[in-house]
């Protein structure tokens, strides 16, 4: 049974709906570094929020470890490059409290506005300075958006609400989406000039990285407010609060920090900002959200095969999963053929997919020959890492699909390209279940592929098949199935023979020395 670890606080629906779905489920909140590394080599998978850090070191001591899940959105608290390395899927929950953070993003700009909190803490106090807290109307003021996906979008949508003009500085997106949103497209120049509110929703990369810095946050608007619910390090924190001192900023608020937890800050100093401890995604609808789903995602890879939200891997629907199964152990199967027959460098792989199989998800099911393919030269190799170990070793990936095949409903074809010429393998599914191999390098024949085979290329000569059988059954090895296949009576011919155990390297060399042999070589699946 798979075992997952609940490593950061998820509402009970997640631990409730492993269970449900036949998983067996440790919570385990507040672990250290150490601590989680002695403990994540016994599960499948890890769901966590923001606090726990996946990290390389995690990872290499994650030997079960398949999938990690991200309850949220942001997954720069997992190290994805590593995860991919070591073949582990990761996924995140990308809708579930796009909502919510984008209310809390509206929340902090009409708190900026009015400065309620100052005002709170004042009237508490018993001062009532109705003059000190004049604020600003937003109705017909401009909202700069750096960043319009999920959360930007539906910030927009609320900002429109209150009669704002919403312009964006986002180089991803589309002048329709823009136009569908009403929003404006702007370059980034020209969102500094003219906002008088700037709200971030782009996540922390090397392009957004302290994007809002000190020449930038110069430029903008005097009286501008800057509101952060995206990412610390996406903003100049001390820069800020120099442009506040000195009159040029009116306010900020700050959800997300460069540092956090943010136990201490020179913005905490300011009456003019207003801080949150990282509660975007806090409400209790948003965490049933990413909780629900992120175990759904979780068991449905665990249990069926099928990825959804993955950053790491290509999607596979709880529908395809079945209708992709027998697909994916004959893409696997081809892939391991072809890699198992090359003895020399792999410089492309062609994956021709033809009849039913160009009508199917075919990116996972390339990714599998890619794993099968590149298995006998690295054991570590499965769906999530092999097209980045492909890459690694510049091994192009051509993938080609065709409606009509002549002779099959549907046909599987891999080609390799390697410093000796190409090697080519096909397959199609019996009863549209059962992998067969149909060809190998043009030569037709028909086998099933079991766990020990015998490959024999020779000439097509009278007695070989003969002295084959007798070379066997004098070393004791059984015979479980014969597959024979020629080009042309007399031409090349292969033989592919399924015994029932493991062929003694002494058996394979007096095969090897069988009158018009030309290889022979011992195959697994
Ligand atoms: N404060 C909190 O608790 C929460 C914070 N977040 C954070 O909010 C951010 C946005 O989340 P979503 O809208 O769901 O993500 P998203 O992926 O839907 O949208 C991000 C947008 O940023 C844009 N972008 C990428 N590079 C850019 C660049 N160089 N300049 C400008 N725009 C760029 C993308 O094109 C995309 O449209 C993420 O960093 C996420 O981690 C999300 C949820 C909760
Ligand atoms: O889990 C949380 O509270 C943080 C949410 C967040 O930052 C995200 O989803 O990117």
């Amino acid at each position: 049974m798979p075992k997952v670890l609940i490593a950061d606080p998820l509402s009970p629906a997640a631990e409730a709906i492993f269970k449900e779905r036949g998983l067996e489920v440790d919570t385990r909140v507040g672990l250290g570094k150490d601590e989680l590394i002695a403990i994540i080599g016994d599960y499948d998978g890890l769901a966590v929020r923001s606090a726990t850090k996946v990290t390389a070191e995690v990872l290499a001591a994650a030997r079960r470890l398949k999938v990690v899940g991200r309850a949220g959105i942001g997954v720069d608290n997992i190290d994805v490059e590593a995860a991919t390395r070591h073949g582990v899927v990761v996924m995140n929950t990308p809708f579930g409290n796009s909502v919510t953070t984008a209310e809390h993003t509206i929340s902090l700009m009409l708190a900026l506005a009015r400065q309620i909190p100052a005002a709170d803490r004042s009237t508490r106090a018993g001062r009532w300075e109705k003059n000190r807290f004049m604020g600003v109307e937003l109705m017909g003021k401009t909202l700069g958006l750096i960043g319009c996906g999920n959360i930007g979008s539906i910030v927009a949508d609320r900002a429109q609400g209150l009669k704002m003009r919403v312009i964006a500085f986002d180089p991803f997106l589309s002048p329709e989406r823009a136009a569908d949103l009403n929003v404006e497209k702007v370059e980034l120049d020209a969102l500094l000039a003219r906002a008088d509110v700037i709200s971030l929703h782009a996540p922390l990369t090397e392009q957004t990285r302290n994007i809002l810095s000190r020449e930038n946050l110069q430029k903008t608007r005097p009286g501008v407010r800057i509101i952060n619910c995206a990412r610390g390090g996406l903003v100049d924190e001390a820069a800020v609060c120099d442009l506040i001192r000195a009159g040029h900023i009116a306010g900020a608020a700050f959800d997300v920090f460069t540092v956090e937890p943010a136990r201490e800050s020179p913005l905490f100093a300011l009456e003019e900002v207003i801080v949150t401890p990282h509660l975007g995604a806090a409400t209790m609808e948003a965490q049933e959200n990413v909780a629900l789903q992120v175990a759904e995602q979780i068991s449905d890879y665990l249990m069926t095969g099928a990825v959804v939200n993955a950053l790491n891997m290509a999607s596979v629907t709880a529908e395809e999963a079945p209708r992709l199964r027998p697909y994916m152990k004959l893409a696997e199967q081809l892939g391991s053929c072809a890699g198992q027959l090359v003895e020399t460098g792999l410089e492309e792989v062609t994956v021709t997919y033809a009849g039913h199989a160009a009508s199917l998800n075919t990116r996972p099911l390339t990714q599998l020959v890619l794993t099968g393919l590149l298995r006998p030269q690295l054991a570590s190799v499965n769906m999530v890492n092999a097209p980045a170990i492909a890459k690694q070793r510049n091994i192009h990936i051509r993938v080609v699909t065709c409606d009509m095949i002549e002779g099959y409903q549907t046909l599987l074809t891999v080609e390799v390209l390697t410093e000796r010429g190409p090697r080519t393998v096909s397959g199609t599914l019996f009863q549209d279940q059962e992998p067969r191999l149909v060809s190998i390098h043009g030569i037709p024949m028909e086998a099933r592929l079991g766990p020990h085979m015998l490959y024999v290329r020779n000439q097509d000569k009278p007695g070989f098949i003969g002295a084959l059988g007798r070379t066997l059954g004098d070393a004791g090895i059984n015979i479980a199935t014969f597959h024979l296949g020629r080009d042309a009576p007399g031409g090349n011919a292969i033989a592919l023979v399924e015994v029932d155990g493991p062929i003694p390297d002494y058996v394979l060399d007096q095969v090897r020395r069988l009158p018009h042999v030309l290889q022979a070589k011992q195959l697994s699946f």
